[in-house]
């Protein structure tokens, strides 16, 4: 679904990402793990085009992405819900997901009636502002956004950080329903090892920049915890 190949980015002088190379399969939740400051976020931003990488490609569903600009990469059919959730303070629930109808591949003004139903309180809190929500429920808005977009592929920069229990379990319920039901892959970036053990097929792990270790969750051993991912 979506390839990445020798891919390299520098802030500057210095080089961040170094030679990244991983694919998340169709249908499959990959979570990338990695302590803080290893380049996590940054490739997601270079999947997006949000950063310029230079050299190595990008594919979705088999067509070279690398080139295009941002929007034509989400039209293409990735969302993006960063880290910090990036809603629109001053406007309604309601408002903040009907700014994504204008990047939406297929075009109609109908919100996806199941974002409703994955997250019941958009619906109890649509003429809210985003800015007065608890910061769970901003988390749903961001996630019930990027699925307005009705996307192949989701990316989710640490969608639990800062989150109650109760909204980290329903958020890791709809991350496996949207594999289910609806097809659609997920690239997760995740710190949290228990939650990434439960939602996740496949992990990366991350260090300095390169992946140093990749497979499946159930792979994912003590030693590599210890090694990578223990602060
Ligand atoms: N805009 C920037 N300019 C220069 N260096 C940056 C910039 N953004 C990030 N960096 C550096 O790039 C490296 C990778 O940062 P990145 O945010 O991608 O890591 P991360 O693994 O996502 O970490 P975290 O879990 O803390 O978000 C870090 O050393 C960081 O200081």
């Amino acid at each position: 679904m979506l390839a990445i190949e020798g891919l390299n980015q520098y802030y500057g002088a210095s080089h961040t990402l170094r030679d990244v190379t991983l694919s998340v399969d169709r249908e499959r939740i990959f979570c990338l793990m990695g302590r803080n400051g290893v380049g996590k976020t940054t490739l997601l931003n270079s999947v997006l085009g949000l950063l310029p990488a230079s050299g190595g490609s990008i594919t979705l569903a088999g067509e070279h992405i690398e080139q295009l600009p941002t929007e034509e990469r989400v039209g293409r059919g990735i969302a993006y819900v960063p880290q910090g959730r990036m809603i629109f303070p001053e406007l309604t629930v309601m408002e903040n997901l009907n700014v994504a109808l204008a990047g939406r591949r297929r075009r109609g003004k109908e919100l996806p009636e199941q974002i409703f139903e994955f997250f019941p309180v958009l619906a109890e809190m649509a003429d809210r502002r985003g800015g007065d929500l608890s910061g769970g429920q901003q988390q749903q808005l961001a996630i019930g956004r990027a699925l307005v977009l009705e996307p192949k592929i989701l990316l989710l920069d640490e969608p639990c950080e800062g989150i109650q229990p109760n909204i980290v379990q329903l958020i890791g319920d709809v991350i496996q329903r949207l594999r289910r039901e609806q097809k659609i892959s997920v690239l997760l970036v995740e710190q949290k090892l228990p939650f990434a053990r439960a939602v996740a097929d496949d992990f990366a792990i991350m260090d300095r920049g390169q992946i140093v270790a990749q497979g499946a969750m159930d792979e994912l051993s003590d030693a590599l915890v210890e090694e990578y991912l223990t602060v």
